[in-house]
C-alpha cells in the first residue's frame, strides 16, 4: 500500500537538513510513499519584522499578525525560507516544487480568532488534485503554511497547525514534526511513545511550553483524524517522541 508521508520542517531545521534526510526521502520514495514537506520559517520571520519596525509578539507559539505583519510573513516565507528549502531538494537531486496558498488555490482557511490573534487562520480546504498531480510526476511539494479566506484574504498558519491540516486532509499515515529537540522532554527524559489522552495530561500541567504547545495540540488532533503516527523529532531517520493510539 502507497504510505503518504507529510514532514513539517521548522525554520530551524530547514537550514540544517543533512545528508541522511535526502537519503531517507529517497528510500521512502523508492518504496513508493507519497512525501508532502510543510515548512515553518518562525526566526526568519521574526527577524524580518525587527528589521522593519514591526513589533514581535506570540500568544501560546502562535504569532499576533497584523495586516504589515502578514506581508512581511510572505516576504519571509515566500522569498527568503522556501527558496532555500527548494534548492536544498535540487541539490540533493530529490525532485520538488515550492508551493503556496494561491497555487491553484492549495489552501483555502479562515481567520481563528481577528481580535487575539490579528491575520492568522486554520485551513478548511486543500487543493488535494493538485498534491496528486505532483505525486504523479514525482514532485515532492513544498508547502508554506499560508492560507487564504474566501474573500481573498492572506492568513498567517503556524506551521504545525498548517502540517497537520495538510495530513487529516490528505489522509497521511504518518506526520513528522521536526524541530530542534529530539523529542517530548519530561524530567529531561525524552517520551518514546505516547497517547493523545497522555499528551493533553502533559499539556495541562504545563509540562510543555511555548513552541511545543502547538506541536502537541497539532499532534494529538491529527491522531483523533485518522492519521497513524506522528512523530516529533529532529531528524526522519530517528522516530523521536511517538504520538499514536
Ligand atoms: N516538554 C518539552 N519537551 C521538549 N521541548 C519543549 C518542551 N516544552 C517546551 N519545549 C520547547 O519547544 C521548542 C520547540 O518549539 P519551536 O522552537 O517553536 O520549534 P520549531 O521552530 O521547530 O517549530 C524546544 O526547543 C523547547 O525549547
Ligand atoms: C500564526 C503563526 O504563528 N505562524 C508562524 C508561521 C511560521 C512557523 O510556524 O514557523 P516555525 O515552525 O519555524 O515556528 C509564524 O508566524 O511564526
Amino acid at each position: 500500500m502507497t504510505k503518504k508521508i507529510v514532514i513539517k520542517i521548522g525554520g530551524t531545521a530547514a537550514t540544517q537538513l543533512s545528508p541522511a534526510f535526502f537519503e531517507t526521502i529517497k528510500t521512502w520514495q523508492k518504496q513508493h510513499a507519497k512525501i508532502i514537506i510543510v515548512h515553518g520559517g518562525g526566526d526568519h520571520i521574526s527577524s524580518l519584522m525587527t528589521q522593519l519596525n514591526e513589533p514581535v509578539q506570540k500568544i501560546n507559539g502562535i504569532r499576533f499578525t497584523t495586516q504589515k505583519g502578514i506581508e512581511i510573513t510572505k516576504m519571509a516565507l515566500l522569498g527568503q525560507v522556501q527558496p532555500a528549502l527548494v534548492e536544498a531538494f535540487r541539490l540533493n537531486a530529490v525532485a520538488a516544487i515550492g508551493l503556496n496558498a494561491g497555487s491553484n488555490q492549495l489552501l483555502t482557511g479562515h481567520m481563528l480568532d481577528q481580535d487575539i490573534y490579528g491575520y492568522v487562520g486554520a485551513i478548511h480546504q486543500v487543493n488535494s488534485q493538485l498534491i496528486q498531480k505532483m505525486w504523479q510526476q514525482n514532485l515532492v511539494p513544498i508547502i508554506a503554511p499560508l492560507a487564504i479566506s474566501n474573500d481573498g484574504q492572506w492568513l498567517n498558519v503556524n506551521a504545525d497547525h498548517a502540517a497537520t491540516a495538510i495530513a487529516k486532509y490528505m489522509q497521511a499515515d504518518e506526520l513528522y514534526l521536526l524541530t530542534d529537540v529530539s523529542g517530548v522532554k519530561v524530567s529531561g527524559n525524552i517520551l518514546q511513545k505516547i497517547t493523545p489522552q497522555k499528551a493533553l495530561e502533559l499539556q495541562e500541567s504545563h509540562v510543555i511550553t511555548g513552541g511545543m504547545v502547538p506541536k502537541i495540540s497539532s499532534a494529538i488532533h491529527a491522531v483523533e483524524r485518522g492519521v497513524h503516527n506522528v512523530h516529533i523529532t529532529n531528524t526522519v531517520t530517528h522516530p523521536g517522541t511517538i504520538i499514536t493510539l
